[in-house]
Order: structure tokens, then sequence, then C-alpha cells
């Protein structure tokens, strides 16, 4: 019988994996490719995923599912945000009430602009499951070799981030919680819109001072939306927030920055994300965070422009413009912080 079951052998199941096994917990890793999933089993390394990373012993990669979960208490999904829905459909006979779904994929639902722990609370419904979510700045590349990373664990159950916290906790994995699971989630997907628009800024040949412009006046805008939502205004000063906008917006490691890099030189955005064989989650958190934004009332000039620049071709210098000269304004919002002159 496995201790957790991670449910998506990309790049981050594997980094997670890999990060369970080496504190000793027996882990079932299913990926829908049954090729590539014999070739890890051989190689003991993920060859297109996560390269460079020895695949610990204590790991069990299968293509089946019900053998993947096998009893375990704790199953962590870490498929792309847009399959959430399908696999949870696919394991709600396969779970007991008293299981533990750790849901680490970035994103929203596009069409229902739903949280990821808002669909699998609907689709596991019958069965009740705990349901926790782990998010914050972690590339897969980086987990996967040791390097020190802290993210935070959160649940509507103290109790239940509490186990998550001790489950994943090691000397180079630090875990914080935090009941504000709508501030952890909506961090986590609108940091990958920030950064596309980001890397679009350095695909022009921009520079630090547009880098810092964008990182700050992004995380004012997704804690708006967020206190429009119901979350902390504070989530986004941490991990999950500008923590994980540093992160996406600065490294090399991230599919949105590279994504973005090569919209801002010209590329259109069909052959990027055919070139990029992996997810670039921006991109629909991007038409989503845009549906939000009108939802709610709120103004989120960043994203409203990196939508312009993916959906309806507009010009990203144009954008940029736009976004200089749009109706002046003061910094520091009365929404977020009560401060009035
Ligand atoms: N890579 C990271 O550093 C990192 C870190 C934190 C969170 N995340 C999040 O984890 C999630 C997964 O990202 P990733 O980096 O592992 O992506 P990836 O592109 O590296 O791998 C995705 C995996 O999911 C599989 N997959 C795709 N569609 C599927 C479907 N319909 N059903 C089942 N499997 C499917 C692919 O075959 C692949 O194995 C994303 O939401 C991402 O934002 C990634
Ligand atoms: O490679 P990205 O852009 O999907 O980012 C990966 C993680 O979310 C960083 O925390």
């Amino acid at each position: 019988m496995a201790d957790v079951a991670v449910l998506g052998a990309g790049s981050w199941g594997t980094a997670l994996a890999v990060l369970l096994a080496k504190k000793g917990f027996k882990v079932n890793l299913w990926g829908r490719n049954s090729e590539q999933i014999d070739s890890l089993n051989r190689a003991r390394e993920n060859l297109h995923y996560l390269p460079g990373v020895v695949i610990p012993h204590g790991v069990t990669a299968t293509s089946d599912l019900g053998e993947s979960i096998d009893s375990a208490k704790y199953i962590v999904l870490s498929v792309p945000s847009h399959s959430i829905r399908e696999l949870c459909r696919k394991i709600v006979g396969l779970i007991e009430e008293e299981t533990v779904i750790i849901n680490t994929a970035k994103g929203l639902e596009t069409d229902s602009l739903k949280r990821l722990s808002q669909v699998i609370e609907e689709e596991l419904s019958v069965k009740k499951p705990h349901i926790a979510v782990l998010s914050g700045p972690s590339h897969a590349e980086e987990v996967g070799r040791d390097i020190p990373t802290a993210v935070v664990a959160g649940a509507h159950k103290r109790q239940v981030a509490e186990e998550v916290q001790d489950l994943f906790m090691s000397p180079k994995f630090r875990v914080y919680t935090n009941p504000d699971l709508i501030g952890i989630e909506l961090g986590g997907a609108l940091k990958n819109v920030i950064a596309l628009g980001t890397g679009i800024a350095d695909g022009l040949g921009f520079g630090d001072n547009t880098k810092a412009a964008l990182i700050t006046r992004g995380v004012a805008e997704m804690a708006r939306l967020g206190v429009a939502a119901g979350a902390n205004p504070l989530t986004f000063a941490g991990l999950t927030g500008i923590g994980d906008l540093v992160v996406t917006c600065t490294s090399m490691h991230s599919r949105n920055r590279r994504a973005g890099i090569q919209i801002g030189q010209g590329i259109p955005l069909e052959e990027v994300l055919a070139n990029m064989g992996m997810v670039v989650e921006g991109v629909k958190a991007t038409a989503a965070a845009f549906a939000l934004s009108k939802k709610y009332g709120v103004p989120m000039p960043i994203t409203t422009e990196t939508y312009h620049v993916l959906f309806e071709n507009k010009k990203p210098k144009e954008a940029v413009v736009d976004l200089m000269l749009r109706m002046k304004t003061h910094e520091v919002e009365e929404v977020v912080t009560n401060l009035k002159w």
C-alpha cells in the first residue's frame, strides 16, 4: 500500500514524488502516458519533464490510475488545471472519506471561473474527502535538486493544513499554513498572468524598472480582485502572492515568463505554446482573470492589456503605452489597506 499517490507525472508531480520519497514515504506516481511511465521506471529519471533529477526507488510510476491510488491516504493532484475536473471524475470511485486530496495545480476553471478547490469539492462531494492546497514559489527544477524552498499549505480545517505541512516539511522544503484558500488559490493563478505580462516586457527589451513596476502593480491588482472575492489582502503579501510573483517573473525556469518573452519578441501565441512542450497556465488564467475583473467590477489593467495582447492581437508596444498613460491614480488603495488621506 502506498502512503501517497501523486497524480500527474509532469515536472511538478515528479519533483513532489521525489521529495516525498526522500522523506521515506512510499509514493506511487501516476501518468497517463504509458511509454513515458515505462521510460521513467527504466531510467529512474523523467527525461522530458525533469531531466537530471534521479528518481528514488521509493517512487513507483504507473499509468494505471486505480493501481496508483492503492488505498493511499494522501492524493496529490499535479495535472494542469484544465484537467482537474476530469481527473476528479475518474478518481471519485477510488477514494475514501478520510482521504486527503492536495491540489498543487495553479489555475482557475475558465468556464465557471471557479477556484480549483471548489471544482474538486464539487466533483468529490459524495465522498467528502479533506481538501487542501499546496502553493508558493517553487520551481520543480529547484525542488528536485533540494534547493531550499518555502511554500504554503491551505485548508478549511487547521488540522488538515497541519497534516499537509507535516507531510511535505523537510530541511529543504519549509511549509507554512494559511486558512485563506481564496487568497492562496487566486495568488497561484493570477501570478502566472502577471508573469506573462512581465515576460512580454522582457521580450520587448525593457529593463529592471519595468519588471519592478509590473510585479508591484501586479500584486496590487491581484489583491484588489482577491479582496472583492473574499480573500485576506495580507495573503498577497506572502509566499503565494508576492513570493510566487517574484519567482515566476524573474526566473528562466518559468514557462509563463518564457512564453511571455517570445510573445514580446513577436512570435504568435499558438507557435509559442506548440514549442513549449509543457503547460503554460497563465494563458487560460488570463481569460479567467479578465472575466473575473469584469464580474467583480475591479480594475486589473495589467491583466486587461495582457488579455488584449494574447487574445485580440493587440501589439505589445501599444499595450505598454496604454498602461503607462491610463487614467492617473494614487498608489495605495483604500480597499486593501483602509488608509485614507
Ligand atoms: N513545474 C513547476 O515548477 C510547478 C510548480 C508548482 C505548481 N505547478 C503547477 O502544477 C501543475 C502541473 O504543472 P507541471 O509543471 O507539472 O506541468 P507539465 O507540463 O510539466 O506536466 C503536465 C503533466 O500533466 C499531464 N497531463 C496533461 N493533460 C492531462 C490530462 N488531461 N489528464 C491527465 N494528465 C494530463 C501531462 O502528460 C504531463 O505529464 C500546473 O498547474 C502548474 O502551475 C508547477
Ligand atoms: O513555470 P511556471 O511559470 O508554470 O511556474 C512554476 C511555479 O508555479 C513557480 O512557483
